[in-house]
């Protein structure tokens, strides 16, 4: 089935049955493409000041390591109108799948990336079983006219395996979900710029101090 333009409860449907048939879902276009060019827009106009180098594990374990990984990021936050709008179709999406899978999806983190020239992220996972409340990963890329031979790609493996089941160039507009614990993933060298969102639905963490 190819489906969509803008997710209609058809194409959550579909999204969901995939995520419950193999725990992933590639598609080529999910959200209108007035959205897509406002990210795009919003990403390009960013400085290069208002992106961090990345680090490795959470918060303050915010050891660089260039190695693994050598992308800048900047989360979303609710009082830009072009982020809180990408936070509230992810809301809306969050409740989509909790109705159809039952997940218990609490909330949802994002941030824009960007791979400059000669920039990787190994192979790894977003989550580790019980370690992590992250339980849902989401990719959606902002690159217009992307070219196999730019690189960059989205490698996803198969659960503990080198093998690669699934590789995902970073076209415009193209959206990724997959199972945060269950699928190591890599994004090969990239020779062009290149821009994503990426973002967690996670579950309720009862160690996190209550919203007051
Ligand atoms: O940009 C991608 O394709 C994946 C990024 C990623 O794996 C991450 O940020 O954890
Ligand atoms: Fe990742």
């Amino acid at each position: 089935m190819k489906p969509l333009i803008h997710p209609t409860e058809a194409t959550y449907d579909y999204i969901a049955d995939a995520i419950a048939d193999k725990g992933y879902c590639v598609l080529p276009q999910l959200l209108h493409a007035n959205m897509n060019n406002a990210l795009q827009q919003r990403v390009m106009n960013l400085d290069e000041d208002d992106f961090k180098r990345a680090g490795i594990g959470r918060e303050q374990d915010f050891q660089l390591n260039n190695t693994v990984r050598r992308d800048e990021t900047r989360w979303l936050t609710l009082d830009n109108s072009i982020d809180k709008a990408y936070l509230d179709q992810m809301a809306e999406f969050r409740l989509a799948m909790n109705r159809r899978l039952f997940m218990g999806l609490f909330d949802y983190e994002a941030h824009y990336a960007h791979y400059a020239r000669g920039a990787f992220y190994k192979k790894h996972v977003d989550a580790f079983k019980g370690e992590s409340n992250r339980v849902l990963t989401t990719v959606l890329y902002l690159n217009p006219e992307w070219q196999e031979a730019d690189g960059g790609q989205l490698f996803i493996y198969a659960a503990d395996s080198d093998t690669v089941i699934e590789s995902v160039n970073p076209n415009f507009g193209c959206f990724v979900i997959f199972l945060s614990e269950q699928f190591p993933h890599e994004v090969v060298k990239s020779y062009r710029d290149r821009y994503s969102i990426a973002g967690w639905f996670r579950l309720h963490d009862p160690l996190q101090a209550p919203l007051i």
